[in-house]
């Protein structure tokens, strides 16, 4: 099967991109995507998004995780995808899709791209001692750490992906650390299950975790550092609500192909 494709990063956090408004990769299975994620025998990738026409929005995005697997929402694939629909000439800088966890508003407020993504309202969320576990459209955990460039990411994240609790349906694991007015994140992924360089879900919820422990209201704008590069998330709080929530980045075209797989 001969697959064209582009490949897109935001933050670090890179994805392939395929336009199926013709239905024409809807075979694509568990394998195949995954085979196509892999670093080493196929394109490389920590996910896959299919773009697909829909009869009330511009357009519908389905997202997979690198393990070939049906992800829930991705927020810097959502932004990429939001660059694709441009490129594709689907959009121009403002448009309404459609994701797994409902419609989502979006502008290109640069070109090179800076992609501003409204994300879905919170609240809903449960403290564990340190830890605050609530979904942004993904799954997460978030825990503050003291020295987050040295903790082991892979090997904390993975103890509390696989845990009793939430080893059946998997978590996100955020690790995270405030510093000289930033937040530093460090996120490990469900479906990648391996440290990323970003997540638009984990660091929206990251930020949501810090307002809620510091008990900040109203509108809050929150500096993130990942190791991909910088995004930003900005809501409206009141109370343990959380409304107006946009995750902002770069989301950029990395190259463009074509692949045959067997
Ligand atoms: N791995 C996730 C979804 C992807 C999250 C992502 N990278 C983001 O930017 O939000 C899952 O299915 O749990």
């Amino acid at each position: 099967m001969e697959i064209t494709f582009l490949k897109y990063q935001g933050a670090g956090n890179d994805f392939i991109l395929l336009d199926n408004r013709d239905r024409k990769y809807s075979s694509l299975n568990k394998n195949l995507i995954s085979k196509l994620c892999d670093r080493r025998f196929g394109i490389g990738a920590d996910g896959l998004m299919l773009l697909e026409n829909h009869p009330d929005y511009d357009f519908q995005m389905h997202y997979y995780n690198a393990d070939g697997g049906l992800g829930s929402m991705c927020g810097n694939g959502g932004r990429c995808i939001v660059a694709f629909a441009h490129h594709l000439k689907i959009i121009e800088t403002e448009t309404n899709f459609l994701a797994v966890d409902g419609p989502h508003y979006a502008k290109i407020t640069q070109n090179p791209f800076v992609v501003e993504l409204q994300m879905i309202d919170v609240e809903e969320f449960r403290i564990d001692k340190e830890a605050t576990i609530l979904n942004t459209g993904s799954p997460h955990y978030v825990l503050p750490v003291v020295d987050l460039p040295s903790f082991n990411v892979y090997e904390k994240g993975r103890d509390i992906r696989y845990n009793d609790e939430f080893k059946a349906q998997g978590i996100n694991v955020n690790f995270c650390e405030w510093k000289n007015n930033i937040l530093k994140v460090r996120t490990y992924e469900r479906g990648v299950e391996d440290e990323t360089f970003a997540c638009g879900t984990g660091v929206t919820a990251a930020a949501m975790a810090h307002a809620l422990k510091h008990q900040l209201e109203g509108d809050i704008d929150t500096k993130i550092s990942v190791l991909g590069g910088e995004l930003n998330v900005k809501f409206k709080k009141t109370g343990n609500r959380f409304t107006s929530v946009f995750l902002i980045g770069p989301a950029e075209l990395v190259f463009k192909g074509t692949i045959n797989i067997i």
